[in-house]
């Protein structure tokens, strides 16, 4: 079918908007799966930290570094224009899962109870 200006259309959408959209929603998925690999990359440090905490009776919280890297983070974001307070709310979002994962490595530590690791109780 053709529109009124002579462009081709599929269910009321214009061939070259439809091809774009896909497109666009390509690259979209792309990114999609680098920021879950990237973000899985971080957890696996992140879960050594944790031991590395819990191991040495460190606090799974440190509010200095964690202010260093807002700084530092909303100062990347502005360069990438980025909005700034969107990078801290998401940097926020992802240490407060990370300090959960602290506390529960440390709670394992005083109780022995290693969850999911795997080991048969008994
Ligand atoms: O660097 C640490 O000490 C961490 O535990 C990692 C991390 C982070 O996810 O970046 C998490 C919790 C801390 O409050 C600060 C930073």
């Amino acid at each position: 079918m053709e529109n009124s200006e002579g462009s081709r259309t599929t269910g009321g959408l214009d061939e070259s908007v439809r091809g774009e959209l896909a497109a666009l929603r390509d690259s979209i998925d792309n990114i999609d799966a680098a920021v879950v690999h990237m973000l899985a990359e971080r957890f696996k440090c992140t879960q050594r930290v944790g031991r590395l905490k819990a191991d040495h009776q460190l606090p799974p919280a440190d509010p200095a570094r964690e202010a260093r890297q807002i700084i530092r983070l909303r100062e990347l974001a502005e360069s990438a224009k980025l909005d700034p307070a969107f990078a801290e709310k998401l940097l926020n979002f992802i240490i407060a899962e990370v300090i959960r994962h602290h506390e529960t490595i440390a709670g394992e530590r005083l109780t022995g109870d290693v969850a999911g690791d795997g080991a048969a109780a008994g």
